[in-house]
């Protein structure tokens, strides 16, 4: 056969293989979180808006999540404000909550929204705040500690958590053909406006909008345990002793717990894929293979 011959076949092979996800898909919301550190090479980039248009050409509803947590870094560091991150979440003052309006709703937003429109697609930012989309109630942690008598309630300012969500924006752009791409950004019942981490904010919209998956793209390739293998698929039992081990950590916290919260929520299953491989979206969605770590509902 001849290369040209071959390489068509193997194209025929693929399409083949993709087929019955497609047909099984259909119509299906698919949640996808793009992290901060998954935004880095152009090629990388392509590579994610290509994914994305070609899903809602063949039928699926992509809804776009994003972070942008490495980038609101950057503009802090520009204008010499130091910050911190307690429990993977980064302590949010009021000056950092302007900084976190700026670069989630403008730059990184504008940027993804423009990128999928560039390959085709029909994209419309959003933050929490347009249509009313995220009401958002202040996030309180606890650390707990031998030399403690209570477990310490720890302030981190204008940092939230979903307190509900109305997709009716969302439901009338993917009804109207449109591709949502949503800035993790809240209101409080006081009016404040609350930093929250993207993968909570997928996670929920995931469970409200009763989507298929939930899809979240990261810089590594997965979730790891204590070899540094990748684990293809976690048991929602084995969590807690990952926790307790500290083998989850840092960013890695609120993504493992988000995912499970949809899981448990009616989400058919997580997905947390390595952002750094050309096309993970399509490789996870519409092969046998699949990537990454899975994370099944019951
Ligand atoms: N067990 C683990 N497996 C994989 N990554 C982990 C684990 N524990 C902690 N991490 C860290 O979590 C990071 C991903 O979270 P984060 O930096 O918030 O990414 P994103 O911007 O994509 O949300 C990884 O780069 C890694 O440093
Ligand atoms: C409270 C909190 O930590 N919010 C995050 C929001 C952005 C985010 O989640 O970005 P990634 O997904 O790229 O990490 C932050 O300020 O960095």
């Amino acid at each position: 056969m001849s290369i040209a011959a071959d390489s068509a076949q193997n194209i025929a092979h693929v399409l083949t293989e993709a087929l019955p996800y497609i047909r099984r898909f259909s119509g299906k919301t698919v949640v996808i979180k793009y992290g901060g550190n998954a935004m880095v090479e152009q090629a990388l980039k392509d590579s994610f808006a290509r994914d994305i248009v070609l899903m809602k050409l063949v039928g699926l509803n992509p809804v776009v999540v994003h972070g942008g947590g490495p980038q609101i870094g950057d503009l802090l560091k520009r204008l010499g404000k130091v910050t911190e991150f307690v429990q993977g979440m980064r302590v949010t003052d009021s000056e950092t909550m302007d900084v976190v309006e700026m670069v989630l709703g403008g730059l990184v937003n504008k940027e993804i929204v423009n990128l999928l429109n560039r390959h085709g697609g029909a994209a419309v930012g959003l933050t929490g705040k347009d249509g009313d989309l995220i009401h958002a109630r202040k996030l309180v942690l606890h650390r707990d500690a031998p030399e403690l008598e209570a477990p310490e309630i720890l302030d981190l300012g204008h940092v939230g958590e979903v307190e509900s969500i109305d997709p009716s924006v969302v439901d009338l752009l993917v009804q109207g053909d449109f591709i949502p791409v949503v800035a993790p950004i809240g209101v409080g019942k006081d009016g404040f406006s609350y930093n929250i981490n993207a993968d909570l904010v997928a996670g929920k919209m995931a469970e409200v909008l009763h989507a298929e998956k939930l899809v979240l793209l990261t810089n590594t390739a997965g979730l790891l345990d204590e070899q540094g293998t990748l684990i293809r698929q976690l048991e929602i039992a084995r969590v807690n002793q990952l926790i307790a081990e500290g083998v989850i950590q840092g960013g890695m916290l609120p993504k493992i717990r988000c995912a499970l919260e949809a899981v448990q929520g009616g989400v058919r299953a997580a997905h947390i894929l390595d952002g750094r491989v050309e096309h993970a979206v399509l490789l996870d969605l519409f092969t046998d293979e699949g990537v990454g770590t899975l994370i099944r509902g019951r």
